[in-house]
C-alpha cells in the first residue's frame, strides 16, 4: 500500500492564493464553534477559488487533484457518486468523462436535494436505505466503471463513534461496488484515519490490483480525513459468480 500525498503541504493554498485573514466578531447568538467555522470558511482559499470557478464545493478540488495525479477518470466512463451533494465531484467528473459531449453517465445519490447538473442523474435518498442499491443499479442499467463515495455522516464529536460511522458507510459502499463494478473499474472513498480501516483496506487489496491512501492538499491538514483509491477491479461480480455456479 502506498500513501499518495498528492503534492505540496496538505491543507495548503491553491496556486495564486493571497494572505488576508478575516476575523469574525462575536455577533449576537452565534455560538463559538459557529464563529470559528465561519471564520475558517471566510479565510479558506479553496472556498474562494471554488466560488470563482463556479464549483459547488471545495471538495471539487480534492477529486480534481486526485485525478490529476492518478488519472482514474476517463472519457465515456459510467460512474456512481455516493454522497454527491452539493455536486462538486459530479461537476469535475462530468467534465472529465465528457458528459456534456454525450459521453458516459453519472448517477449521484444524497440525503440532500442537489440542484440539477446537466446530464447527471440525481437521486435524493439515504444510501443506507434497503432499496437504494437496487435503484442505483437500475438507473445504471449496466456495469459501472467507477464508484466514488465522499459520504460523511454528521459528526458527533466523539472520535471513535464518528470513525465507526464512516467505516459503516464505506463498507456499504464496498458491498454495493462488488455488485456493480466492471472488471478494471475503480473505487474511491472517504475514510478517516483510525484503527477500523485496516480490515476494509485488506478486503480491497484482495479485489483490486492497486490500493492507495490519498490525502489531497485540499483536504484540511487538521482533519483526519483520508481517501482510499482502489484501481484495477479483478473480482467477478456477485451476480456473475452466482450465474457461474448455477451453470
Ligand atoms: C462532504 S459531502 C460531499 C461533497 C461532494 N463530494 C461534493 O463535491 O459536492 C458529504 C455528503 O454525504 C452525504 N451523506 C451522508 N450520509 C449519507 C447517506 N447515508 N446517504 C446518502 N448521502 C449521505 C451528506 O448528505 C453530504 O452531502
Amino acid at each position: 500500500m502506498s500513501t499518495g500525498k498528492s503534492g505540496g503541504k496538505t491543507g495548503g493554498k491553491p496556486a495564486g492564493a493571497r494572505d488576508m485573514r478575516v476575523k469574525v466578531k462575536k455577533a449576537g447568538k452565534l455560538k463559538h464553534s459557529s464563529q470559528l467555522w465561519l471564520e475558517r470558511q471566510l479565510n479558506d482559499p479553496y472556498v474562494k477559488r471554488a466560488r470563482e470557478m463556479g464549483y459547488r464545493s471545495r471538495a471539487a478540488f480534492k477529486l480534481e487533484e486526485m485525478d490529476d495525479r492518478y488519472k482514474f477518470l476517463k472519457s465515456g466512463q459510467r460512474l456512481v457518486d455516493l454522497g454527491c451533494a452539493p455536486g462538486g465531484w459530479c461537476q469535475i467528473a462530468a467534465k472529465r468523462i465528457g458528459l456534456e459531449q454525450g459521453k458516459g453517465y453519472i448517477v449521484g445519490i444524497d440525503l440532500l436535494a442537489v440542484d440539477p447538473i446537466p446530464g447527471v442523474d440525481l437521486i435524493q435518498m439515504d444510501f443506507m436505505a434497503d432499496e437504494a442499491p437496487a435503484l442505483l443499479t437500475e438507473r445504471l442499467g449496466g456495469r459501472a466503471d467507477g464508484v466514488m463515495s465522499d459520504m460523511a455522516a454528521n459528526t458527533t464529536g466523539h472520535k471513535k463513534t464518528d470513525h465507526l460511522k464512516i467505516i459503516a458507510l464505506a463498507e456499504a459502499a464496498v458491498e454495493f461496488t462488488h455488485d456493480v463494478l466492471a472488471p478494471g473499474g475503480f473505487f474511491l472513498a472517504k475514510l478517516f484515519q483510525g484503527g477500523e480501516s485496516a480490515e476494509l483496506l485488506a478486503m480491497l487489496k484482495r479485489d483490486f490490483t492497486t490500493v492507495r491512501n490519498v490525502k489531497p492538499a485540499a483536504s484540511r491538514a487538521d482533519s483526519s480525513e483520508l481517501y482510499v483509491l482502489a484501481t484495477g477491479y479483478r473480482r467477478k461480480n456477485t451476480e456473475d459468480s452466482g450465474r457461474d455456479e448455477a451453470e
